[in-house]
C-alpha cells in the first residue's frame, strides 16, 4: 500500500539508497516502494540476484550460481512471491530425503501425515540403512532438539555440531553418512566446523513443524521465476536500479552519519537514508574505519563467507529417474539433482519420449576449501567419478556432453560457534544507516528466507524511523 503523506524536510519524497540487488536489497526496495519511499539500489554486477543469479551462455543455457531449493518453514518469501503473482512457480516435490552412496546403495527418509514431530520419527525407524541400535542413539537426542528453549540453543552456540554429536553419544556412522551432507548442503560447512546450533535450529524446525523439510524447486532459471519479476515490480512503482554501480566506501559526516555512497568512479550519490544489502565480505570494506570503533560494526570483522563451488554437468542420456533433491555423503557432491527431472523449463527435449529424456545434473561441491583452486577439468572430471559410482548402472553408458564450474569464493556467511552473538540487527547505531542480509539477525540464518526476511525487516526500521523523525518534527 502506498503511503503518499510520507515526506522529506525538503518536501520530496523520502530517499533510500540501497547498496546491493540480491534478495536482500530487491526484498527492501519492494517494501519501500510499496511504502511511498523513492529508492536507488546499487548493484555492482552487469545482473541481478547476487547468489541466485543465473544468466545464459553462449548456447542459450542457463547457468546458475547455485542450486536453489525452498523449504517448506519458508513464509516471507512465499509471501512477496505470491504478492508479485509467482508463487506458482515453486513446484513442490515428494516429502523425502533420498541418499545416494558410493557403490549405488541408497536410503531414504519419508515423512508420513502424523502430527509432528511424529511425522519424521517413521521416516528414521523405518529406514533400513542404519541398525536399530544406531537409530536407537538418534532417539535420546530428538528431545533437545524438538523442546530445546531458545536459552538451550543459544547455549550450543559454544560446540560444533560433531562436538554436540559426541556428547550426546549419537552414533559415529549418522554423523558420517546423514549428518555430514545435511551440514554441507546447509552452509557447505563439515559437521568440525559449523555451530551446533545452527544444525539443532533446522532439525527442531524440521521436527515441530510437518511441512518444514518439504523441498521445491523454480520450474526454471532463478534470474527468469524470481529476480526479474522482483526487478520489474519495482520499476513499475518508480524505483531506479542500477547495475555495474561498484560502491566503493560510505561517507560520514561530521555527526558521524552516513553523508553519502561513493562508487568506484568517484560518482558520489546521496539520500536520506542508506541501506546496505552487500555480503558480510564486501560490507567490511565500505564501512569507514571511523564506524568500527563501535563494537556494533566492529564486530563484523570477525565474520567470514564459505567458499563453495557449482558445477552443472549435461549429458547425452538419462542417468537419474529421481525427481527431487538428492544427497551423498560419498565425495565431494555432499546435494545436487538432476534438472532433467526436477525443472520442467530445464529438459533439453520437453516433448521427447521419456527414452530420449537427458539428464542435467547441478551439484554444489564442498567443502570447497581445497578444490575451488583446482582447474575446472580436474573438478568436473571428480564430480563425474563421484556420480559415475553413485549411479553405476546407468552413469558409466553416459557421455557428458558439456560441463560448467562456477567458483564462489566467499558466499554465505560462516556459521561457526560463537558468531551468532555478535550477528547485527537491521537497525544500527547510525540513525540514517540500515543493514539487510544473511548473517542479520532473523531465524533463516543465510537462505533465500533470511536474505528476504531482513530485507523486508531492515526496511520496517527505515520506515519506523522515518515515522519517529516526523514525530520528532511535528513535536
Ligand atoms: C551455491 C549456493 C547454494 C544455495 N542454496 C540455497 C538453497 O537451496 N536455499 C536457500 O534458501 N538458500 C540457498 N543459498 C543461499 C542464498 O542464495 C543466499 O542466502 C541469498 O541469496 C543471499 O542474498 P543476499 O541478498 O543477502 O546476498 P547476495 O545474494 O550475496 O547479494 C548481495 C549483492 O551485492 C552485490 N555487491 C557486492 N559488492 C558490491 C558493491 N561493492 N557494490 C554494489 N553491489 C555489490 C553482489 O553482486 C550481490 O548482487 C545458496 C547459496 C549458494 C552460494
Amino acid at each position: 500500500m502506498t503511503a503518499p503523506a510520507l515526506a522529506t524536510a525538503t518536501g520530496g519524497r523520502p530517499r533510500v539508497i540501497i547498496c546491493g540487488g540480491g534478495l536482500a536489497g530487491l526484498a527492501a526496495a519492494k517494501t519501500l516502494v510499496d511504502n511511498g519511499f523513492e529508492i536507488e539500489l546499487l548493484e555492482q554486477r552487469p545482473i541481478l540476484g547476487g547468489k541466485v543469479s543465473a544468466w545464459k551462455d553462449a548456447d542459450g543455457d542457463w547457468i546458475e550460481t547455485g542450486l536453489h531449493v525452498f523449504f517448506g518453514a519458508y513464509v516471507e518469501i512465499y509471501e512477496l512471491m505470491k504478492e508479485l503473482g509467482i508463487y506458482n512457480r515453486i513446484l513442490w516435490k515428494e516429502h523425502k530425503l533420498t541418499y545416494t552412496l558410493a557403490g549405488g546403495e541408497r536410503f531414504s527418509f519419508r515423512t508420513t501425515k502424523l502430527p509432528s514431530p511424529l511425522h519424521l520419527l517413521p521416516a528414521v525407524f523405518e529406514n533400513h540403512y542404519f541398525s536399530l541400535p544406531e537409530k536407537l542413539t538418534l532417539g535420546k537426542s530428538l528431545f533437545p532438539m524438538v523442546f530445546g528453549n531458545e536459552q538451550y540453543m543459544a547455549e550450543q552456540d559454544r560446540y560444533t555440531y560433531q562436538e554436540w554429536h559426541r556428547r550426546w553419544g549419537i552414533n559415529e556412522r549418522m554423523l558420517k553418512k546423514m549428518f555430514l551432507p545435511m551440514t554441507l548442503s546447509l552452509k557447505f560447512m563439515p559437521p568440525e566446523e559449523i555451530s551446533a546450533k545452527v544444525v539443532l535450529d533446522v532439525a527442531g524446525t524440521f521436527l515441530r513443524e510437518p511441512h518444514a523439510s518439504r523441498m521445491g524447486f523454480l520450474k526454471g532459471s532463478p534470474q527468469e521465476h524470481l529476480t526479474q519479476p522482483l526487478a520489474d515490480y519495482i520499476t513499475n512503482k518508480g524505483g531506479r536500479i542500477r547495475t555495474n554501480c561498484n560502491v566503493k566506501t560510505l561517507l560520514l559526516n561530521e555527526k558521524r552519519q552516513i553523508a553519502g555512497v561513493e562508487l568506484i568512479t568517484g560518482e558520489r550519490i546521496v539520500g536520506d537514508y542508506y541501506l546496505t544489502a552487500l555480503p558480510i565480505h564486501k560490507l567490511q570494506r565500505v564501512i569507514p574505519s571511523e564506524l568500527k570503533e563501535d563494537p556494533f560494526f566492529g564486530n563484523l570483522d570477525q565474520f567470514e563467507g564459505v567458499p563453495v563451488v557449482t558445477v552443472q554437468m549435461w549429458f547425452d542420456r538419462q542417468i537419474s529417474f529421481i525427481d527431487n533433491i538428492l544427497f551423498c555423503p560419498d565425495g565431494i557432491i555432499p546435494v545436487y539433482a538432476d534438472f532433467g527431472n526436477t525443472t520442467p523449463d530445464y529438459f533439453l527435449d520437453q516433448k521427447a519420449e521419456m527414452a530420449q529424456r537427458r539428464s542435467r545434473m547441478e551439484f554444489v561441491v564442498a567443502p570447497a576449501r581445497d578444490i575451488i583452486g583446482q582447474s575446472d577439468e580436474e573438478i568436473v572430471g571428480r564430480v563425474w567419478e563421484n556420480v559415475k559410482s553413485c549411479f553405476p548402472n546407468t552413469a558409466p553408458k553416459a557421455n557428458v556432453t558439456k560441463a560448467t564450474v562456477v567458483r564462489v569464493p566467499q558466499s554465505v556467511f560462516a556459521t561457526k560457534p560463537g558468531i551468532d552473538r555478535l550477528r547485527p540487527t537491521q537497525k544500527t547505531p547510525v540513525p540514517n544507516f540500515f543493514l539487510a542480509g544473511g548473517y542479520t539477525q532473523q531465524r533463516f540464518y543465510d537462505s533465500m528466507e533470511g536474505a528476504v526476511s531482513s530485507g523486508r525487516r531492515a526496511a520496517a526500521a527505515i520506515l519506523e524511523a522515518h515515522r519517529s523523525q516526523g514525530a520528532l518534527a511535528r513535536g
